[in-house]
């Protein structure tokens, strides 16, 4: 299936994650580790994500930075796992109350790109022209970032000379449909509770009748609630229609549908205040590296797989379903159901390994990073580990990205293959066609390193030159260009475009190789 055609899960544009460094007294300016520098990348629902580049290359960072462990320093990193009002995020309101700030805000942003524009444009070829051109690809971002912020909570409206009612209406109707979601939610789990009250009766020997007399009070609190929902969807269902009517005033607008399909009904991560983070935090869930400090020494295998089902209140502490739960957990993991009470100190690697993935997947979660989730251990338990992974993402339809400096697991593994240098994924594609067709020096320097038993075919390893450079002060243009052997004057100038060089296989280089 073409790219173009799957579900994104997960869409990330111009992330940035810089770490600051420490001022000391002879240092003049402050300075940053940039260890993720402007990464576009979007993550299909179902699909295994490799990421692969040298130690230091940000490959950790961007995986935590995508599950919000790290606040990120730029950029947009858009969820789809679950839809906007489930979450209801306060960033939203906000934006929809002050859309005709935002305009403005948007047109100055806009008119600033367009001076750029034109002094970039007047200028000949050459170094002055070079740098204008990263001052001018920041502001385009930046408008860029504004405009979606708008556009994508009110598509076509956007053409509306006065916001202002457009405003009011999606204020009233977004808190209309946040109230009426609660509603529903707290209805249902009062029905759940009814359910379970009256079948624990039930056990205990109670007749119909009496079951009908102790939980008559409970039902007419539903059923009164029942009518009270049915009014506020009504009142919900008018303000759509309202909003119909408005819409209608200006579809007839040749620019209505262009903006229109900007409508976008994803949460934007790096918005989202700690509450509302929390919320979706056992959606986005890490598997660690190392198997052995990962897991709290004091705490038995039952009791490290329940704290996140409590902690996100899945379970209630004394409910028997939780260990009923967590067996069940630990026997989908390889776990036999009776380690429930013993320690991490007990268990092999491997066992440990299976223990890191029960806690992250009791969760249920849409997204899970495995960051160098094999790298720890030998080489026989790897591909169990590999296998269990691979088993569990068929079952619970999940979706990994798996960060790992072994070649030949990352081909195993993966759909498709993110090659990262120095803060940037300089090469992106399915995993076949990456092996088959690597079109960046630096992934032909890399999978040429990969050991092979074929004596007939043996390719010679690239030996790359030089040390890798310092993400505080990273080479100019493409920074791959102190160590390249195709490299060229524009290298060192020019930050190349990560452009589609075939279907779906994208690159960021001046001299791409194997066209
Ligand atoms: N919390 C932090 N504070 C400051 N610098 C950091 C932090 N985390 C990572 N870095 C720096 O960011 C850069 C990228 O590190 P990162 O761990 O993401 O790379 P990696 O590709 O995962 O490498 P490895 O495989 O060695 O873990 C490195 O220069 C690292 O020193």
């Amino acid at each position: 299936m073409a790219n173009k055609d799957r579900k994104v899960l997960i869409k990330v544009q111009n992330l940035k994650q810089y770490f600051p460094i420490k001022k000391n007294f002879i240092q003049k300016e402050k300075l940053f580790v940039r260890a993720n520098d402007d990464i576009t990348l979007d993550i299909y629902e179902g699909e295994t994500l490799g990421l692969v580049g040298e130690s230091g290359c940000g490959k950790s960072t961007l995986g935590r930075t995508l599950l919000q462990l790290y606040a990120q320093t730029d950029g947009r990193t858009m969820y789809y796992g679950r839809d906007v009002d489930e979450i209801a995020p306060a960033y939203v309101l906000d934006i929809l109350n002050h859309l005709v700030d935002r305009k403005k805000e948007y047109f100055t942003l806009k008119e600033k790109v367009e001076n750029i524009k034109k002094q970039y444009d007047a200028l000949p070829d050459g170094d002055e022209k070079y740098a204008l051109r990263a001052h001018l690809l920041e502001a385009e971002k930046h408008s860029r970032d504004s405009f979606l912020d708008i556009v994508q909570l009110i598509g076509g409206f956007f053409v509306a000379d006065n916001l202002a009612p457009v405003s009011d209406i999606l204020v009233k109707e977004y808190k209309a449909g946040v109230e009426y979601r609660k509603l529903k939610e707290k209805q249902n789990e009062a029905r759940v509770a009814y359910e379970g009250q009256r079948s624990s009766l039930k056990e205990k020997g109670k007749t119909a009748v009496q079951i009908d007399a102790a939980t008559k009070g409970t039902l007419s609190q539903i059923e009164k609630q029942d009518e009270f929902i049915k009014i506020k969807e009504k009142e919900l269902e008018e303000i759509r229609a309202e909003i119909y009517k408005l819409m209608k005033k200006y579809d007839g607008n040749p620019d209505f549908a262009k903006y229109e399909v900007y409508r976008d009904k994803g949460i934007n991560l790096a918005r989202l205040d700690e509450e509302e983070s929390r919320k979706l935090r056992k959606d986005l869930q890490l598997i660690f590296q190392d198997p052995y400090s990962s897991l709290n020494p004091r705490m038995t295998v039952g009791q490290i797989i329940s704290e996140g089902l409590l902690a996100h209140k899945y379970f209630d502490k004394n409910d028997e379903k939780l260990q009923n739960y967590v067996m069940e957990v630990m026997e989908k993991c390889g776990l036999a159901p009776y380690f429930i009470h013993r320690y991490p100190h007990q268990f092999s690697g491997g066992q440990r390994q299976r223990i890191g993935i029960a806690r992250a997947l009791a969760l249920k979660p849409k997204f899970v990073v495995c960051d160098e989730a094999v790298s720890a251990l030998d080489v026989s338990i790897q591909s169990q580990i590999i296998n269990l992974l691979l088993d569990l993402k068929e079952q619970e339809n999940l979706t990994y990205l798996f960060i790992s400096h072994d070649l030949s697991v990352i081909k195993y593994i993966s759909d498709r293959v993110g090659v990262m240098y120095l803060g940037n994924i300089v090469e992106l594609a399915a995993t076949e066609e990456l092996f088959a067709h690597p079109t960046h020096p630096y992934t032909e320097a890399l999978l040429s390193a990969i050991p092979t038993t074929d004596v007939d075919n043996k390719k010679e390893a690239i030996i790359l030159e030089g040390d890798i450079p310092s993400p505080i002060k990273p080479p100019s243009g493409c920074k791959f260009h102190t160590r390249c052997r195709y490299a060229t004057d524009i290298c060192k100038k020019v930050i190349p475009d990560f452009e589609e060089v075939r279907p779906d296989h994208f690159v960021a280089c001046h001299h791409k190789i194997n066209l």
